[in-house]
C-alpha cells in the first residue's frame, strides 16, 4: 500500500527530492524550537539533498516519518480518507513511531540520514574516519562513531519483530563490531518498541521436510544467535527504548550493562505461547532474580515494568523517557573513552568462568524448544496470534 502511494507520488513529482522537500521548508519554521543536536538534524536535512541516488520509497517515508515526530511529536492528525493514498501513507508511517521522544526521533533521523550518506553515496564530504556506517543491512541501522558500535533494530512497523533475516544480520553485526575498532558495542530498538521477540510468522515458512525440519533448523538458528552473546569479547550494552518482549529480554542476561526508559517492560509470555524459555534465561535470570521471581516471569510469564526489572537486578538503571537518550548516551560516551583492552580483558575475566556453562544452557534450552515448536500449544498459540484472536 505504502509503496503503491510513492509510486504515485514519484509520478506527480518526477523528483523524489520534490517529495521529501517538505520537511525541510519546515525545519526553517521550527527554528525556535532549537536543541543541542538540531545543528545536526538540520546538518542531515541537508545531507538528504545531496544524495545522488532515490533512497526508495520505504526509506523517504521513514525519513517523513521522524522528521515529522523529531519536530511536532506524535501523530494526532486526522487518519486521511483511503483514497487519498499519498497522505495516508505518509500517515501511517508517522503514526507507527507512537509516542516515540522527539529527541530520539532526531537522533534516528541523523542515523538514518547518515547511513543513507554512505551507501548512496552522498557529494557531500566526510571526514575521514570519524564516522563510518555499515551498509547492507535490510533489518538493522548499524553505526560505528566515537568508539561505539550502534546496532539497531529497524523494524518499527513491526514492533521490531526479530525475522530470520535479523537473527542473521544481528550475527553478522556482532561478529563484525567484534572485530572493529570500537571499544564497547550497544543494541538498541527504532521506534517505539525495543523488540516484540520472534517474528511468529518466522514459523509459516515451512521447508520442503515439513515442521520438524522447520523446528530443527530454528533450534540450529536459536543456538547460533544465542552463542554469538554469550561469546560477544567487548563491553555490550542494551539500550532499552521501549517494551521488549521474548527473546529481547531473555538474552539481556548475557549483556554487561542494561539501560532502560521508565516506558520500557519486561515481557516473556512462554507459557502463554506453549513455548519454554531460551537465550540462557533459565540459568542467568536464576542467577540474576533467584528461582520465585524468575519463575514468575519464565513460567507464569508476569511483565515487569522498567522500575521492578531494575529492582531485580535485570535493568542496571531505569531514566525517565523524556531525557533516556541524552542521560544514556553521555554515559555511553564517558565508557567509550576508557582504555579499551582493559575493558575486554576484564570481560573476559567475568565471562569466562562461566562461557561453558552458558553454552551447555543454550544447548538444552534449544532442544526442549524443539520440541516446543511442534507441540500443539505452541501451534495453537502461533496461529491465534497470526489470525489475530490474540495479542499478548
Ligand atoms: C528462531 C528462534 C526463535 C526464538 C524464540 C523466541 C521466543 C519469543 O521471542 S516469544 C515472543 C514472541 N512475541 C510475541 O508473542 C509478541 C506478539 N505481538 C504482540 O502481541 C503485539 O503485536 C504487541 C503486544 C507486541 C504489540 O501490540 P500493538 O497492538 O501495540 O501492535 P500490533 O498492531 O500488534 O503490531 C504492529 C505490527 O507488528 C506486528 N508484530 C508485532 N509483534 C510481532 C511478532 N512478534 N511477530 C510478528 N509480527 C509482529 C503485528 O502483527 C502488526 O503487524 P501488521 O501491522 O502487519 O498487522
Amino acid at each position: 500500500m505504502a509503496i503503491a502511494a510513492w509510486r504515485l507520488a514519484q509520478r506527480w513529482c518526477p523528483s523524489y527530492l520534490q517529495v521529501i522537500s517538505f520537511p525541510v521548508v519546515q525545519l526553517h519554521m521550527n527554528r525556535a524550537a532549537m536543541t543541542a543536536s538540531q545543528k545536526d538534524f538540520e546538518n542531515a536535512m541537508n545531507q538528504v539533498k545531496l544524495l545522488k541516488k532515490d533512497p526508495g520509497n520505504e526509506v523517504k517515508l521513514k525519513l517523513y516519518a521522524l522528521y515529522k515526530q523529531a519536530t511536532e511529536g506524535p501523530c494526532n492528525m486526522p487518519k486521511p480518507g483511503v483514497f487519498d493514498l499519498i497522505n495516508k501513507a505518509k500517515w501511517d508511517a508517522w503514526n507507527t513511531l507512537g509516542s516515540l521522544p522527539k529527541e530520539t526521533a532526531r537522533q534516528n533521523y541523523v542515523d538514518l540520514v547518515s547511513s543513507l550518506s554512505s551507501s548512496l553515496e552522498s557529494s557531500s564530504q566526510v571526514e575521514p574516519g570519524t564516522d563510518r556506517k555499515s551498509t547492507g543491512y535490510e533489518t538493522l541501522m548499524v553505526t560505528s562513531e566515537g568508539g561505539i558500535t550502534k546496532i539497531t533494530l529497524n523494524r518499527p512497523a513491526k514492533k521490531n519483530a526479530i525475522n530470520v533475516e535479523m537473527y542473521h544480520e544481528i550475527m553478522r553485526a556482532l561478529k563484525a563490531a567484534s572485530k572493529d575498532d570500537s571499544s564497547i558495542t550497544v543494541l538498541t530498538g527504532n521506534g517505539d518498541y525495543y523488540s516484540s521477540g520472534n517474528d511468529l510468522t518466522n514459523f509459516t515458512d515451512i521447508p520442503p521436510g515439513g515442521v520438524e525440519e522447520k523446528a530443527k533448523n530454528s533450534a540450529i538458528l536459536l543456538r547460533e544467535f544465542v552463542g554469538c552473546f554469550i561469546d560477544f569479547p567487548k563491553p555490550l550494552i542494551a539500550v532499552v527504548n521501549g517494551p521488549a518482549v521474548g527473546i529481547s529480554v531473555t538474552i539481556l542476561g548475557l549483556f554487561d550493562v542494561v539501560y532502560a526508559s521508565d516506558r520500557a517492560t519486561f515481557h516473556t509470555p512462554f507459557s502463554h505461547l506453549g513455548q519454554s524459555p531460551e537465550g540462557c534465561s533459565s540459568y542467568t535470570f536464576l542467577k540474576i532474580m533467584g528461582p520465585a521471581k524468575a519463575t514468575e516471569m519464565l513460567v507464569f510469564g508476569k511483565k515487569l515494568t522498567a522500575g521492578e526489572a531494575c529492582a531485580q537486578g535485570l535493568v542496571t538503571a531505569v531514566f525517565p523517557d523524556s531525557t533516556f537518550q541524552k542521560e544514556v548516551w553521555t554515559r555511553l560516551k564517558a565508557f567509550a573513552k576508557l582504555p579499551p583492552n582493559a575493558m575486554r580483558i576484564s570481560k573476559e575475566v567475568i565471562r569466562n568462568r562461566e562461557k561453558e556453562k552458558l553454552h551447555a544452557v543454550n544447548a538444552e534450552e534449544c532442544s526442549v524448544l524443539q520440541e516446543r515448536w511442534l507441540s500443539d500449544e505452541c501451534m495453537n498459540a502461533v496461529v491465534n496470534f497470526l489470525s489475530r484472536k490474540s495479542k499478548l
